[in-house]
């Protein structure tokens, strides 16, 4: 597993050790850039690897025999990828890059990709079905659509077969794990740390967009969820499944206010928030259409918009009293 010390990866980590997964026929490569060591449960193997380095990433995979990789590696802010863009070219896309060299000469032939729903851009539809035309409206959107059309060439050159995980916004906390410093400033985080008045008031970015509240509508699903995701797509895999691009979402929207309402109801206290001018590239409206990763994962999404903001709202507390 590459990016495993990171918010999505260690979760999923759990997940799979729960079901059954020994935690030694796993190894963890990570450079540490984010996300935290402590969050790789114990007995996984750890190497502290940077995806660049081709010829480590040989060996390691020569040594631990690794016959199938799921790759979180990779940067994941839109703002961050518009300021630098470079950043997001190195790592999502030759790190990645790299990372299929070294599967191709140890002949390791299955990959989980972490895509995402920055590959649409700006939909001409919601709910978003898989068939809605890629045309990304950030670096980080391109850059995760340029790794995925590398996946499509590198089954026909090469015969690795894939699964595309598009996710929309990952959120909540699960078995022990949370999520660490750069995640903070998401939107529900960011809500829940400001009525813990850990955070400034959130800003709320953009009030004039054509959605019912003027405020901008995402599809909010629980890390637990996609990490079930994952494990259901490296099954599909193991089992010779073909290669597919699938999203996962709650199917659901909720706009940034009905965020900041429903933090103050589970919180019990109100967020201060702010007006602030709309965010560079920010679509008005994501939401899912999973029916493809219902029917060939046989996925459902278990967790609603409240068990996410009440999961991070006791993570963050348990966070403060283990100070
Ligand atoms: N969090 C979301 O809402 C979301 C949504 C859609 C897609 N994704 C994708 O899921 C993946 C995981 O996201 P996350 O939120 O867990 O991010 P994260 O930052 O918490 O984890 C990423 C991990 O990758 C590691 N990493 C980065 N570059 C590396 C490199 N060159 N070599 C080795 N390790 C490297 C980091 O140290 C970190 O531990 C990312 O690829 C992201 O694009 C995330
Ligand atoms: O302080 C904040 C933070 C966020 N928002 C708004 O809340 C929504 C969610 O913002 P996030 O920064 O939490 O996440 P993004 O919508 O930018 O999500 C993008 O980045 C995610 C990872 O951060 C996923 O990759 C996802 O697929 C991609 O669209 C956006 O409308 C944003 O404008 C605010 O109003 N104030």
């Amino acid at each position: 597993m590459t990016g495993g010390a990171g918010y999505v990866g260690s979760h999923t980590l759990h997940h799979l050790i729960r079901n059954g997964y020994s935690p030694e026929s796993i190894i963890v490569v990570d450079n540490l850039c984010r996300g935290s060591r402590d969050a790789v449960p114990h007995g996984v193997h750890f190497a502290e690897v940077d995806l660049l380095d081709t010829e480590v990433l040989v060996e390691l995979f020569r040594r631990h025999d690794v016959s199938a990789v799921i790759h979180f590696a990779g940067f994941a802010y839109v703002d961050e990828s518009m300021a630098d863009p470079t950043a997001y070219y190195r790592t999502n896309v030759v790190a990645g890059l790299s990372l299929l060299e070294a599967m191709v000469r140890v002949g390791c032939r299955a990959i989980v990709f972490s895509s995402t729903c920055a590959t649409y851009g700006t939909p001409s539809s919601v709910p978003i079905a898989e068939s809605e035309p890629q045309i990304p409206i950030n670096p980080y959107g391109e850059t995760k659509l340029v790794f995925e059309r590398a996946l499509e060439w590198y089954e026909r050159c090469h015969g690795i077969r894939h699964v595309i995980l598009r996710y929309f916004n990952a959120a909540g906390a699960a078995y022990g794990v949370g999520s660490y410093g750069n995640h903070d400033v998401r939107m529900i985080p960011a809500a829940v740390l400001a009525a813990m008045g850990r955070r400034p008031p959130v800003k709320i970015f953009g009030t004039d967009y054509e959605t019912s509240d003027g405020t901008c509508v995402r599809d909010y699903v629980h890390v637990a969820d996609l990490a079930e995701g994952h494990c259901l797509a490296l099954e599909h895999l193991r089992e010779d499944g073909a290669s597919t691009a699938l999203n996962l979402g709650s199917g659901r929207g909720s706009s940034v206010l009905n965020i900041l309402e429903a933090v103050h109801r589970i919180g019990g206290r109100p967020v201060p928030n702010e007006k602030s001018p709309r965010r560079l590239c920010d679509p008005p409206t994501l939401i899912a259409d999973t029916r493809l990763a219902q029917r060939i994962l046989g996925w459902h999404p278990a967790y609603t918009l409240d068990d996410i903001i009440s999961s991070v709202w006791h993570w963050h507390q348990s966070m403060v009293m283990a100070r």
